[in-house]
């Protein structure tokens, strides 16, 4: 039985995502039986008042999933304990606190930190300093939540403050991406498949396109977004994550560190960004109305959408570029990875102006509309030998209609469980800092390449497309078709 407890108990996190998510598994079934889950913020909330308060998010965030009889059963179990993550001593009373609902039962205990990112290294101190990161009695783990540090240096000391507390093994950085359904399926595409391995490489692949773009604006993000940025916000974590899964190597086995060292190595492989080539391989954008955004300086020079080319220097990638891109208030939601597939050596076939050329590609649509589409070449009927581009299209929804789990639901199960595998090490999330910082240095020091703003509902400032195009390629700019 083990105890899930949250700090940040009455945030935006816990009531959208994390109270929905463990709700889900219980429904489902899939709750590890008489898993509690605690609640800890300053807020002071007796338990029944949270229970009800959390009853009205879930209800609104699950929609019609939601179950008066499932609730009042999940909610049995669930508990409150106000306290102050500035207080040693809050610590103490929220250990004893779970030591009387523990009785003698198993004492597995997952600690969630859903705080804000300046309360993660008290927290975890404050969890060693009570004797409450020891395993003696269960498991304990401790799930860190987006951002880890905001550059190198102050994930690297993070690293070492948690490291004091938690051994390695004990720590889940989590990147709600790897609990999405298409991006775990991204590694059984490649592993469990054998036609795509051996032309997964630099022999039969011209490049690779990652888009995230966000119809959404920054909302009432303001405060956190101003300072971080869209490299911050998604390249640092979402971005690279897909990335590094999409060029890893085969781990030698499904399991948490052999996945992680094949992530590692590629993040390790990719060549960082000198100040010119920042000036030359980098979009820089902001959407038009950022600065009247409330919360948001009037002079504010934060990038809300980016492009960013990168090379990886191993075997398998050499010479293939990555292009990489994110924004705010763009054409539509769709995150996707496009392998674009080189031209065959030699045409045989009309090539005229009514005749469609374009060299194969498969587009892994992580979402909307999760999905993986291959496109290739094949005959128009009754025109000679004109061609067309025609497409085999999988959709999970077809099959898994309004069944598919929510990102979250995966991560906390796993974290329940002990499974890392979905989760970054410390290495993985320092090695991603090392590729951001020069480009985030270079922007700041040089303020180059210039901020070109955009119109929402476009993909990006037109000089993203123009890039490209001088790259001799052009963004596969589709927004996915719901069906
Ligand atoms: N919201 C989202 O969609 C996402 C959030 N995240 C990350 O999750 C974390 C939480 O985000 P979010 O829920 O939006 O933040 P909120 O600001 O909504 O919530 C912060 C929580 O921290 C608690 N808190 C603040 N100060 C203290 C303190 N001294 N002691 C104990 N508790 C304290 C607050 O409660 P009280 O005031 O009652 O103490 C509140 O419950 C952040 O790190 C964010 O970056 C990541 C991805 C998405
Ligand atoms: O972590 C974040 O992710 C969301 C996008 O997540 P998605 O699952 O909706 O694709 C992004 O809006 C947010 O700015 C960022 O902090």
């Amino acid at each position: 039985m083990p105890t899930f407890v949250i700090f940040g108990a009455s945030g935006d996190l816990t009531s959208r995502k994390l109270i929905p998510a463990l709700y889900n598994l219980h429904r489902r079934g899939r709750l590890p039986e008489g898993t509690r889950v605690v609640g800890f913020s300053r807020t002071p909330y007796e338990h029944d008042a949270w229970r009800a308060e959390l009853a009205e998010s879930t209800q609104k965030f699950v929609g019609e999933k939601f179950d008066k009889g499932v609730w009042g059963e999940f909610a049995k179990n669930v508990y409150y304990h106000a306290g102050d993550i500035g207080q040693g001593e809050d610590f103490a009373g929220l250990d004893t606190f779970l030591k009387e609902l523990e009785g003698d039962a198993s004492r597995e205990r997952v600690y969630y930190l859903s705080t804000a990112p300046r309360f993660y290294g008290p927290a975890v101190e404050q969890l060693g300093k009570n004797g409450m990161a020891d395993q003696s009695s269960g498991a304990r783990r401790v799930v860190i939540e987006k951002p880890f540090g905001t550059d190198l240096a102050s994930a690297n000391k993070l690293n070492e403050v948690v490291h004091q507390s938690f051994d390695e093994s004990q720590v889940y950085r989590i990147d709600h991406y790897l609990g999405k359904e298409t991006v775990q399926n991204l590694m059984v595409l490649r592993f469990a498949n054998a036609i795509f391995e051996p032309i997964w490489n630099r022999n039969y692949i011209d490049h690779v396109q990652i888009t995230v773009a966000e119809e959404v604006e920054i909302g009432s993000r303001a405060g956190y977004y101003d300072t971080a940025g869209i490299v911050r916000d998604m390249f640092q974590n979402h971005i690279l994550q897909l990335l590094s899964i999409t060029a890893m190597e085969a781990p030698v086995k499904y399991a948490a560190d052999p996945v992680r060292d094949e992530k590692v190595k590629v993040l390790q492989a990719v060549r960082c960004l000198t100040p010119d080539d920042v000036k030359r391989d980098t979009v820089r954008g902001q959407y038009r109305g950022y600065t009247a955004e409330e919360g948001v300086e009037a002079r504010s020079r934060t990038a809300t959408f980016a492009a960013i080319k990168l090379s990886i220097d191993n075997w398998r990638w050499q010479g293939v570029p990555f292009y990489l891109r994110s924004g705010k208030a763009m054409s539509c939601r769709s995150s996707q990875i496009v392998i674009q597939f080189r031209q065959p050596p030699h045409m045989l076939f009309d090539t005229g102006p009514r005749s469609v050329n374009e060299s194969n590609r498969l587009v892994v649509q992580v979402q909307p509309a999760e999905g993986i589409q291959m496109h290739f070449q094949t005959k128009v009927p009754d025109a000679g030998m004109r061609m067309r581009q025609t497409d085999l299209d999988f959709r999970f929804g077809r099959e898994f209609k309004g069944s598919m789990p929510e990102a979250y639901e995966r991560l906390l199960l796993d974290a329940l469980e002990g499974d890392a595998s979905l989760f970054a090490r410390a290495d993985e999330v320092e090695a991603a800092w090392s590729i951001c910082d020069p480009i985030l240095a270079a922007w700041a020091k040089y303020d180059r390449p210039t901020l070109y703003p955009y119109d929402p509902g476009l993909w990006g400032p037109e000089e993203s497309t123009e890039w490209m195009q001088g790259h001799g390629r052009e963004w596969f700019d589709t927004c996915p078709v719901l069906r």
